[in-house]
């Protein structure tokens, strides 16, 4: 009915560089996703979703047509804000990717049935759309219009599930179209269940209940999930699309030194708002005062290892390679951090030095 849209839904000179860059990086941890976004002008979310539905089949599987879903997805990027430093498409692109190669792993094959993968890639690909570059508390705490809207709870990631299902009721644009009613009732809770678990604020909790998978999984013998209902199934896609949320950190360091130039930008540009409005400024949003290094070490030690020491001891041995990426890095911020520390240590000494100079010749005066 509809003639086939370019590849990969994106109009680009450079589309063979881009096939090529999919056909070696699309299953691959630690894509390049910065090139992706060149070579597919800007719109890497499309062409990412696009290469991945090609190569797990959907469009044959869920009788999608391709200009259905690039009429869709081409929606779901112009709704991310590219004047965000860190929540903008690319993010959305990376961890789509992430959690297309994080679904490969072998000691989780046969768990999900395709509805909950394509579930799980959707929930990734619209789980921060309409993002405005503001954490939830700042939502808050300015009493905005959306805050208002979700009575404080979740507010940023409600939001993003309103605007993607909005999206999706222009008749263009309706991907689901062949999908039964129960299919789409489903595939509805779980991308909900998925995305409002990105709030950093269930992290532990979502955690908790990983661990103690963990655990169980230990004690039946080590044979992965016979998970036969939805809520311990559900914990696994919410806990994936969680690491892969939280992914920066494990990825190859040039990668993830310029994710954390990008988020803390973001952060930054709250502080700098939060100061004009008389707010409170957010810890580590201070141009001024914020120790990048040490907080990504922080963040890392807190937050991002023990989430993937977790997630890599569930499907062990097939994020080993992850974990090790994350230490490493961690290592790497540590010396940084170490190195700027002695550097202003040395300043102030040379200042004091400076300064008992001065004293010493005045008091020759
Ligand atoms: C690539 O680095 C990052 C990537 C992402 C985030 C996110 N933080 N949070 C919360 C934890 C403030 C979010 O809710 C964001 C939205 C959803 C998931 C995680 C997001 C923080 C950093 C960082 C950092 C960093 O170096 N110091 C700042 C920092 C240090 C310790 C603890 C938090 C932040
Ligand atoms: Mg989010
Ligand atoms: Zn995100």
């Amino acid at each position: 009915r509809w003639p086939l849209p370019p590849k990969f839904g994106v109009e680009t000179p450079r589309l063979a560089e881009l096939s090529d860059l999919f056909d070696s990086g699309l299953d691959q941890w630690g894509v390049d996703i910065f090139l992706v976004d060149e070579l597919a002008c800007h719109k890497p979310l499309c062409a990412v979703v696009y290469a991945i539905f090609e190569k797990r089949d959907f469009f044959n599987k869920f009788h999608i047509h391709p200009s259905v879903l690039v009429n869709y997805f081409s929606q779901v990027e112009q709704h991310y804000k590219q004047e965000n430093p860190y929540h903008n498409a690319i993010h959305a692109a990376d961890v789509t990717q992430s959690t297309h190669v994080l679904l490969n792993a072998p000691s989780i094959a046969n768990v999900f049935t395709e509805l909950e993968i394509l579930a799980s890639i959707f929930a990734c690909a619209i789980h921060d759309v309409n993002h405005p570059g503001v954490t939830n508390q700042f939502l808050i705490n300015t009493e905005s219009e959306l805050a208002i809207m979700y009575n404080d709870m979740s507010v940023l990631e409600n939001h993003h599930c309103a605007v993607a299902f909005k999206l999706l009721q222009e008749p263009s644009s309706n991907l689901f179209a062949s999908l039964d009613d129960i299919q789409r009732r489903q595939l509805r809770k779980m991308v909900i269940d998925m995305v409002l678990a990105t709030d950093m604020s269930k992290h532990m909790s979502l955690l908790a209940d990983l661990k103690t998978m963990v655990e169980t999984k230990k004690v039946s013998g080590g044979c992965l999930l016979k998970l036969d209902n939805y809520s311990e199934k559900m914990q696994i896609m919410q806990n994936m699309v969680h690491c892969a949320d939280l992914s920066n950190p494990a990825k190859p360091l040039p990668l993830s030194t310029h994710w954390v130039t990008r988020v803390m930008e973001e952060f930054f540009n709250q502080g700098d708002r939060e100061k004009a409005l008389g707010l409170p400024v957010s810890p580590m949003c201070c141009r001024e005062t914020a120790n990048v290094e040490k907080s990504q070490v922080s963040f890392i030690d807190f937050i991002v290892h023990p989430l993937w020491e977790a997630w890599t001891e569930l499907v062990h041995p097939d994020a080993e390679h992850i974990l090790n990426t994350l230490e490493q890095n961690r290592d790497h911020y540590c010396e940084l951090s170490a190195a700027k520390e002695a550097e202003s240590v040395k300043e102030v000494d040379e200042e004091h030095l400076d300064e008992a100079e001065r004293q010493q010749s005045d008091s020759k005066r």
